[in-house]
């Protein structure tokens, strides 16, 4: 018998993420009635506070564009987001207005919300359109993100968001009912109702994006955004957008996966799933021990090398010596200038740079571990 979902039932912060392949028509463009049928579900839970994570730009997109299906490159995949998007929100902002709602559009990239101020001011936006009772509606910003720092599918995106806002729920909704022991087209698979732990996925075949030219990431990207969510303590429902309001109720519908950890320093986890690393800094084995086992900063006397082109605030790698990424960090200097720092102590580059060259390379407040 399947247990009772007391944590979903009791969320009062959740976000739910829709999927293109939800939300638009057999020939392109968006499907005005499943809009209205998830707006529905959303409006009725009383005392909660919803994010919505809303794909769908670049399926909204196409047909207006004479478009068939979702083009390959980039350039075109932006143009139709770009036409798209504000299709999708004056669908919603229509479909809510029936009730006297507001919505409000959030768009965020990967990159930007790994960046302290970016993500503080994310995270404030959010909040205050809550408090003022407007249901934000979030996407991917696609016209802006490029190939390497793009999620591309917004699941991932949702996991990240639910961290970010607080929520105590994420919910998948996508066009089929959960995650299936293999192609649920398969005669015979097998629904799988609770997932405890990774454990749990082993032996399951997550193949690729359902309907042809909509949806993006399939399943791999849904169990990749649930793990995600879990680990950081949260909850997650798998289901079918015709079942939000039964799982948004805590009824048995879809795959439940259950949290495995706990909520971790906020904005580090976008470091380490949502940052395109820019560069890479080479770490002695001392400096390694310095991060991995005593929560320290790295400094230069640590550094060996350094690789790639990259800015003071950005992402890098930091490798150990056979080249295994570490840790992801924020840098606190220009690439160019760490070959300057290599091996030396702060107080020595301090004494002969000045005082701008007594700091770390990456603080320990703007690092995160990976995991081996
Ligand atoms: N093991 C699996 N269990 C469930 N669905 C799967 C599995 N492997 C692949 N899929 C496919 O994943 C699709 C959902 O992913 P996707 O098309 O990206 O949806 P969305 O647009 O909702 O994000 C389903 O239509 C299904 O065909
Ligand atoms: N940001 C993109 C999301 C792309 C996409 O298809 O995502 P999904 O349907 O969630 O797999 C859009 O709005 O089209």
């Amino acid at each position: 018998m399947a247990t009772a979902r007391q944590d979903v039932s009791e969320a009062r912060r959740i976000v739910v993420k829709i999927g293109s392949s939800s939300l638009t028509t057999a020939a392109g463009g968006i499907d005005a009635d499943r809009v209205d049928a998830l707006v529905d579900v959303l409006v009725k839970q009383d005392g909660r506070q919803i994010v919505l994570v809303s794909s769908g730009a670049i399926a909204a997109g196409l047909a207006p564009l004479g478009l068939v299906r979702r083009p390959a490159d980039l350039a075109s995949q932006q143009a139709a987001a770009s036409v798209g998007q504000g299709l999708l929100l004056a669908r919603y902002t229509a479909s809510f207005a029936r009730y006297g709602r507001r919505v409000g559009q959030v768009l965020l990239t990967a990159d930007d919300t790994s960046r302290r101020t970016h993500y503080r001011n994310a995270y404030r936006t959010l909040d205050q359109l809550l408090t003022m009772g407007v249901l934000p509606i979030v996407n991917e910003n696609d016209t802006v993100a490029t190939d390497e720092i793009r999620f591309g599918d917004n699941d991932r995106l949702a996991a990240l968001v639910a961290h970010l806002v607080h929520a105590d729920l994420l919910v998948l909704l996508s066009d089929v009912d959960g995650l299936y022991d293999g192609d649920p087209a398969r005669p015979g698979a097998r629904r799988i109702a609770e997932v405890t732990g990774p454990e749990d996925l082993t032996g399951i075949e997550l193949g690729r994006a359902g309907r042809a030219g909509v949806g993006t990431g399939g399943m791999v990207t849904k169990v990749e955004a649930a793990s995600i969510a879990t680990a950081a303590g949260l909850p997650v429902v798998l289901t079918a957008a015709s079942q939000a309001g039964e799982a948004l109720a805590g009824a048995p519908t879809g795959t439940y996966f259950r949290p495995t950890g706990r909520r971790s320093a906020d904005r580090l986890l976008w470091l380490a799933h949502a940052s395109a690393p820019r560069g890479a800094v080479l770490l002695d084995a001392g400096a390694v021990r310095a991060i991995t086992e005593r929560g320290g900063s790295l400094l230069p006397a640590g550094i060996t090398g350094v690789e790639g082109e990259f800015v003071a605030g950005e992402p890098i790698e930091l490798r150990d010596e056979s080249g295994r990424a570490v840790a992801r960090g924020l840098v606190n200097f220009d690439a160019r200038e760490i070959p300057l720092l290599i091996g030396r102590s702060t107080r020595e580059l301090a004494r002969e740079l000045g005082p701008a060259y007594e700091r770390e390379v990456v603080h320990r407040d703007d690092l995160v571990l990976l995991r081996a």
